[in-house]
C-alpha cells in the first residue's frame, strides 16, 4: 500500500502517517511516497500514484491549512481518517545561534513561531519552504541558515538544535487527515475495518448560493434540532467574488446513522452545493499517544 506524504524524510506529516499506519496495523504493507508539497500529495492520489494520502488540516496556533481545504473542495479525494500530532518546533542549523541570518520553514511552521522569531531573531530573513524537513535539508548547505522543524528532523539531517521550544505557545497540535480516492469496496480489501462502536465524525462543505438573512442560521439549526454536535466550522473564499464563502463543517456522527442522514437530507434543498468529504473515526486523545 502506497501512502503519499509531505516530504522529504522527517516531516510532521510523516509522523502523522506513521501514527495512523500503526493504528491500522499496516506496518508490513505501507510504503511512504514523499511529495514536494501538499498539492503534490493530492495530485499523486488523483493520478493513482498512491492509495492513501496524509495531509495537515489545522493547527492549534496557526489555524487551517488553506491548500488542504481548497484541494478537498476541488478534487476527488475524500477523508477516511484523522490523527493529531504534538508539534515541538526547534531551530535547527549547521552553525551557531549568532550565525543565523535566514530562517526557513513551511508557512505553518513560521506562523506558529512568529512572536518568538521577532523576539530572538528580529533581523533574520524568513523564507518559506514546501515542508519543515525541506527547510532542514536546505539548512545543511549554509551555516547562516536555520530551519524550524522537529527535533527528530535534526537527527535525520545531522543538524544542531540551536534553540529548542521556538513555538509561540507550549501546547501545539496539528490535526492531519487521511485521504483516498478508493471506494468502500476497495478499502475493505486493503484496510482492517473500523470498530463500528467507536465515535465517528463527518466532514462536509456547503455553499449557500443565495446570500440572504438567516441562511447559515437555518443550516446550523438542522444540526441543533437533531442534537448533532458541531466540532468545527470554517469559511474559505468561494473564489468567485470577494465576500462570497464556502463553509467547511465537521460534526459528530456517521453518515450511516439515520439521524445524520436526515439532517443532510434537510440541509440539501437549502444550499447551492453540498459536498460530502467523509465519515471517519474521531481521533481519541485518551487512547492514542504521539
Ligand atoms: O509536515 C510538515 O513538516 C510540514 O511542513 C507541515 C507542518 C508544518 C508545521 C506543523 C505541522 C505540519
Amino acid at each position: 500500500m502506497i501512502i503519499g506524504v509531505l516530504g522529504p524524510k522527517g516531516t510532521y506529516t510523516e509522523k502523522a502517517a506513521r501514527q495512523w499506519i500503526e493504528k491500522k496495523e499496516l506496518e508490513n504493507e505501507a510504503v511512504l511516497e514523499y511529495c514536494a508539497d501538499i498539492q503534490d500529495v493530492f495530485f499523486l492520489l488523483e493520478d493513482g500514484g498512491c492509495d492513501i494520502g496524509v495531509v495537515p488540516m489545522e493547527n492549534s496556533i496557526e489555524g487551517s491549512v488553506g491548500v488542504t481545504m481548497d484541494m478537498l473542495m476541488e478534487g476527488e479525494a475524500h477523508i477516511i481518517g484523522e490523527t493529531v500530532v504534538t508539534i515541538e518546533h526547534c531551530l535547527l542549523s549547521r552553525g551557531k545561534k549568532e550565525d543565523i541570518k535566514i530562517i526557513l520553514s513551511h508557512p505553518q511552521g513560521i506562523g506558529q513561531c512568529r512572536h518568538s522569531l521577532k523576539e530572538h531573531f528580529p533581523d533574520a530573513e524568513l523564507r518559506t519552504t514546501g515542508s519543515t524537513s525541506h527547510a532542514a535539508k536546505l539548512s545543511t548547505e549554509f551555516e547562516e541558515m536555520a530551519a524550524i522543524a522537529s527535533p527528530d528532523t535534526a537527527e535525520v539531517y545531522g543538524l544542531n538544535i540551536v534553540m529548542p521550544d521556538i513555538q509561540d505557545r507550549k501546547h501545539n497540535h496539528t490535526r492531519f487527515v487521511v485521504i483516498t480516492k478508493l471506494d468502500d469496496d476497495e478499502l475493505k480489501d486493503k484496510l482492517k475495518s473500523d470498530d463500528p462502536d467507536i465515535a465517528y465524525k463527518t466532514s462536509i462543505i456547503v455553499y449557500l448560493d443565495r446570500d440572504r438573512p438567516g441562511a447559515l442560521y437555518s443550516i446550523l439549526g438542522e444540526f441543533a434540532k437533531s442534537n448533532i454536535n458541531l466540532t468545527r466550522i470554517e469559511s474559505r473564499p468561494s473564489k468567485k467574488v470577494l465576500g462570497d464563502y464556502v463553509f467547511y463543517i465537521d460534526f459528530e456522527g456517521n453518515i450511516s446513522d439515520a439521524i445524520i442522514k436526515d439532517a443532510i437530507y434537510n440541509i440539501e434543498p437549502q444550499v447551492g452545493m453540498l459536498k460530502m468529504l467523509g465519515s471517519y473515526p474521531e481521533f481519541d486523545s485518551h487512547c492514542e499517544s504521539n
